[in-house]
């Protein structure tokens, strides 16, 4: 009966799955570098399934005894029960998947697929609209940072308190705010938007309070709600809070103590029930100090804070989240989808994304449109990142001697090396070619401290 099943231990690692494979097709194993899917054992299961939730199971403990969920082409009805020993320790889970060829299901899968296009339809009807779109599921990585961020977002969306989001551009941060909604008790009720840094200063008010009736001249007849307004029962997303000039501070904090806002132009107030998550890329703590954030409403907003690892940080994650993307562009241009050669995938690792996830869903984008090919390759990236690994490397100064310019290019190269491995010396000598103790000897030729002994 049943066409897929996985074990997995309690850290969500493949131990086992059963031939049939319906997970993951033989395309994604190649793109993954492994021979076979038994090579996939002992890897972290998102790196071969990307929305498993195997991770939940094992880390709550609960099972999902019934979840529809499509994974390719496949509609998969998938039940996740965690593994316990003797004394009750989640040890592992195991997850089975039925398709929907089996007749039996026909029912239950054509109703499925039914309500899935009227969710779509509605979907799309509501584009512009107050319902979150994303789940933690579409927060994408395995690597130890997102796997934390992944942690802290489910937590978040057990708790009513403010959430205060960290984190570069393009780290994510309105996705995990949507994904915090989304798994809260408010996640049927509006998810509200609002950046501080998109709206001019004198507008600001209007549109965080509302305006009554006449306000001023040329306001409308009809009262105009504030976002306040707008989210209440749900949850107000204030993006870029760091740019919020010191003036509507006090007046948003006013509105966190008391959950009452007063519209532009009207002297009754109005009881407003908001859950609050705020985001920013400034140095909030910093601004305290030098006193162009006030202090009362960092406490306020600071108390559950998510820091957003950057894509530097975490570039295991480039192997799922290229990948992902390259399909995704592939749909939305409705072209044939591009793998990555391992070169490509290399070279994406040796830049330093200062735009982070949106960046590299950029870049992807115009690989598409600028180059053609079936598959991506590190070349293709030449005139779009400005990475020094890509391009041809700087002539050598004429005056030195070749020795001297060789030894400074081995110098770079094991450096860059042990940065990409995060110091692990056995992996950055597999990857220049060398031996564990040959990299030894020229790290003290060269007198790169060595920190760690791994
Ligand atoms: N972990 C992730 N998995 C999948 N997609 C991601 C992830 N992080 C970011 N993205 C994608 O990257 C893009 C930028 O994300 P988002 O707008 O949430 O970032 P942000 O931190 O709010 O940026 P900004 O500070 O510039 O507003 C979006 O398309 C988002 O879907």
């Amino acid at each position: 009966m049943i066409d897929g099943a996985i074990l997995v231990d309690q850290d969500a690692r493949l131990v086992w799955s059963n031939d049939k494979h319906v997970w993951f097709s033989d395309k994604q194993i190649a793109m993954l570098g492994f021979r076979s899917p038994a090579d996939a054992i002992g890897q972290p299961v998102e790196r071969i399934i990307p929305h498993s939730r195997m991770r939940e199971v094992v880390e709550t403990g609960r099972s999902l005894p019934l979840d529809i969920m499509r994974y390719g082409e496949h509609t998969l009805l998938v039940s996740r029960l965690p593994l316990r020993d003797e004394q009750g320790q989640v040890i592992g889970a195991l997850a089975f998947a039925l398709k929907n060829s089996l007749t039996y299901l026909r029912p239950i899968a054509d109703r499925f697929n039914k309500l899935q296009s009227r969710l779509t339809r509605v979907e799309q009807e509501l584009a512009a609209s107050r319902a979150s779109q994303y789940t933690v599921e579409n927060l994408i990585g395995f690597s130890q940072p997102m796997l934390q961020v992944k942690r802290l977002v489910r937590r978040a969306g057990q708790i009513r308190s403010a959430v205060l989001l960290l984190g570069e551009t393009g780290t994510g941060k309105e996705l995990v705010a949507q994904s915090i909604h989304a798994s809260s008790d408010r996640a049927h009720r509006p998810f509200v938007a609002v950046n501080t840094a998109a709206i001019p200063e004198n507008l600001l008010e209007a549109e965080f309070f509302g305006v009554a009736p006449g306000a001023y001249t040329g306001a409308a007849r009809q009262p105009r709600p504030g976002k306040f307004q707008l989210a209440h029962g749900g949850t107000l997303f204030l993006d870029e809070i760091g740019d919020m000039p010191l003036p509507l501070q006090a007046k948003l904090l006013r509105a966190l103590q008391e959950r009452e806002v007063e519209p532009l132009g009207s002297n009754q107030v109005i009881k407003v029930d908001v859950r609050i998550i705020a985001a920013t890329s400034r140095p909030l703590a910093e601004m305290v100090r030098s006193g162009t954030f006030r202090s009362d409403l960092y406490y306020r907003l600071n108390v559950f804070p998510i820091q957003l690892p950057a894509l530097r940080d975490r570039k295991d994650d480039l192997e799922i989240l290229a990948p992902l993307f390259s399909e995704k562009i592939a749909i939305s241009l409705d072209q044939p989808m591009r793998e990555f050669t391992p070169a490509a995938l290399d070279a994406l690792r040796q830049h330093d994304w200062p735009g982070n996830v949106r960046e590299l869903a950029n870049v992807i984008e115009q690989v598409y449109v600028r180059t053609e090919g079936e598959r991506i390759r590190a070349e293709d990236f030449a005139d779009i990142l400005p990475s020094a690994a890509i391009q041809p490397p700087a002539p050598p100064d004429r005056k030195r001697s070749l020795n001297a310019a060789m030894d400074e290019l081995e110098r770079a190269l094991i450096l860059e090396s042990l940065e990409d491995c995060r110091g692990n010396k056995l992996e950055a000598a597999r990857r220049l070619g060398l031996s564990r103790t040959n990299l030894y000897a020229k790290l003290r030729k060269h007198g790169i401290a060595s920190h760690s002994d791994d």
